[in-house]
């Protein structure tokens, strides 16, 4: 598959302090890919780097096959979108013409605002001055103006951080249609079961390097034991081993009717992080 985004060697220190040390990567088109890391990692660095927020220390970097200086050109920045915690919004505007303006710049039609705030869940609210808009409102807002123009590649800095279960929700069934309509995305999250649903690869990131690289699937894998947990009648929790001798003991629970559930012994990414690292990614 295409790479969108090559990355190699990059580095980043500010004065003394490396914020990223040597990051090697790529972003496949049309995968959505999860920089994962705890408070401080460097994830946020490496959005503003990409999106040419910031300059890097040292490293190569290319965005749609060319090198990232040239990516501050108009074209290549209509080709982009960017959701950071810094929200750009006009406060005393309405959502619809905070919205209504990025179509301007962007050269499209207004009908396609009312799409956004569906997917965003903000229909009822169009009317509304954003600075009388909650905190997970505005970034509601953020995430739409983000996707306005349909961008070839999205980079979310932690997208769903403010928001309640519900819109949660309403984000991620939104961002799966994005990618299946062909936006490629590339998302910071310290969130794990966020990372599960929505990515096709993820990077772990610590103190500014990555770890590991890989489909959540293999990394389950690759970090998962070899048992199988049966929760049995009287909520008595049992570990058998992948062999014969654990068939065994599995048939006989089964055929004395003790078996509440069995499940494979799996590790969520939280947990792998947990192993690789020592620490949680909260
Ligand atoms: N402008 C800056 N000047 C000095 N140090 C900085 C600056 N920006 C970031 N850093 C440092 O670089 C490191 C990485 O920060 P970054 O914001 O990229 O982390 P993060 O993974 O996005 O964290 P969070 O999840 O809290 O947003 C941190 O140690 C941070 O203190």
């Amino acid at each position: 598959m295409e790479n969108i985004v090559e990355v190699e060697n990059l580095v980043k220190s500010f004065g003394n302090k490396i914020a990223l040390k040597d990051a090697t990567f790529n972003v496949k088109k049309g995968e959505t890919f999860g920089f994962l890391g705890p408070s401080g990692s460097g994830k946020t660095t490496t959005i503003k780097i990409l999106t040419s927020q910031l300059q890097h220390t040292a490293g190569e970097i290319t965005v749609f096959g060319e090198k990232l200086s040239k990516v501050k050109d108009p074209s290549y920045m209509k080709r982009i979108g960017i959701l950071t915690d810094n929200s750009g919004l006009y406060e005393r505007l309405t959502i619809y013409d905070n919205l209504a303006l990025y179509c301007k710049l962007y050269e499209i039609n207004v009908s396609r605002i009312d799409e956004v705030l569906e997917t965003v869940n903000l229909v009822d609210e169009k009317k509304t001055a954003v600075q009388k808009l909650s905190k997970g409102m505005k970034q509601r807002v953020t995430l739409a103006r983000a996707i306005l123009h349909k961008p070839d590649l999205l980079f979310l800095d932690e997208p769903t951080s403010a928001l309640d279960p519900v819109n949660t929700m309403h984000i991620h069934a939104g961002l799966k249609k994005l990618n299946q309509e062909g936006t490629t995305i590339f998302l910071t999250t310290h969130d794990m079961q966020e990372a599960e649903k929505l990515c096709d690869r993820v990077a772990f990131l610590h103190e500014g390097e990555i770890k590991l690289l890989d489909t959540p699937k293999n990394l389950s894998m690759q970090f998962g034991d070899s048992t199988i947990k049966l929760v049995l009648k009287g909520n008595q929790t049992l570990v058998v081993d992948k062999n014969g001798e654990g068939a065994e003991q599995i048939y006989q629970y089964l055929k004395n009717d003790q078996v509440l559930s069995i499940h494979s012994n799996e590790p969520s990414l939280g947990d792998i992080f947990l192993q690789l690292t020592g620490r949680s990614l909260s």
